[in-house]
């Protein structure tokens, strides 16, 4: 099962680098240019449209959509429930990162929104999904304030009853289909000392979808390994948060499939 996930995930990142896939990101302004620069180093074309006068038009083009609630304003949630609807009309999938979703009224409203367009992956950090799932979270904004293990049990409920992959990111990552759960370790403690990785992780995720369309646990799980073998390799030439940012861009772009293959450290359940 391991062996087959790895080289399922190793197939994967392959077809990204052979077919450049269009991945239509609605994130946040901390992220923006850190993520496209993200997509464009693991291979994939990023495209960030978000006004509602064209994001519907732009879903139905790209490959797959991506929304991020990091930094809401009314205009942008017209535009991120247009190009969902439109994902949806149009048979694409489409991934959601429910930024400190629990924070304000605002943004629970916004979020109660997003989840009834039926997401195909939702990304988070453990607060982020134990409070999506109705659990008392220690979150506060951004950053996590729980261990990915609390979340695990929250992440399979939200799987089942929302028939969405959940992937739950932290110091080793996990993620269901409801069914199936796996545990992909790797990367380096100096990821979440980045602002928007986890953000820039969430529109890969959206790239892998892309490329695998009905395979939407795979490609999360290859998405998620791509960053842990990237990160791992990064942290050798860091010497603190910004070195790394460069250095996990690089680490990205350089890396082989062989590498990939032989850090993968995927763990099914
Ligand atoms: N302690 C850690 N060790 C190894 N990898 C980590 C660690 N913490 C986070 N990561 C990795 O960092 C990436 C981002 O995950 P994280 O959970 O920090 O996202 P996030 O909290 O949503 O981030 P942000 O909101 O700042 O974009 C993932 O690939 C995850 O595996
Ligand atoms: C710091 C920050 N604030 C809103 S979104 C964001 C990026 C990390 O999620
Ligand atoms: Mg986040």
């Amino acid at each position: 099962m391991t062996t087959d996930l790895s080289k399922t995930a190793t197939d994967l990142f392959e077809t990204m680098r052979a077919t450049n896939p269009l991945v239509h990101c609605i994130t946040n302004f901390v992220a923006m240019n850190y993520a496209a620069n993200v997509l464009l180093a693991a291979g994939a074309s990023p495209a960030m449209v978000h006004t509602p006068e064209e994001s519907g038009e732009f879903a139905a083009i790209a490959g797959a959509l991506t929304v991020n609630i990091g930094t809401l304003s009314p205009h942008w949630v017209e535009g991120m429930i247009a190009a969902a609807k439109s994902a949806n009309d149009a048979s694409k999938p489409w991934v959601l990162d429910p930024v400190a979703h629990f924070a304000t009224g605002y943004r629970r409203d916004v979020i109660a929104k997003l989840l009834e367009l039926n997401p195909t992956v939702i990304r988070g950090n453990a607060s982020e999904i134990i409070a999506l799932a109705g659990g008392q979270s220690a979150g506060q904004g951004v950053d996590s304030g729980d261990p990915v293990e609390q979340a695990e049990e929250a992440a399979r409920s939200l799987a089942t009853s929302q028939k969405v992959v959940v992937a739950v990111t932290g110091e080793v990552d996990f993620v269901t289909d409801g069914t199936r759960s796996v545990r992909i370790a790797g990367g380096s403690p100096l990821m979440p000392k980045i602002t928007a990785m986890g953000c820039a992780l969430t529109a890969l995720v959206g790239a892998y979808c892309a490329i695998a369309r009905d395979q939407a646990f795979e490609a999360t799980v290859a998405a998620l390994t791509n960053f842990a073998v990237a990160g791992g390799i990064a942290a050798n030439s860091a010497n603190g948060p910004a070195s790394f940012m460069t250095a996990f861009v690089d680490g990205l772009h350089n890396l082989d499939a062989a590498t990939f293959h032989q850090n993968a450290r995927i763990e099914a359940l």
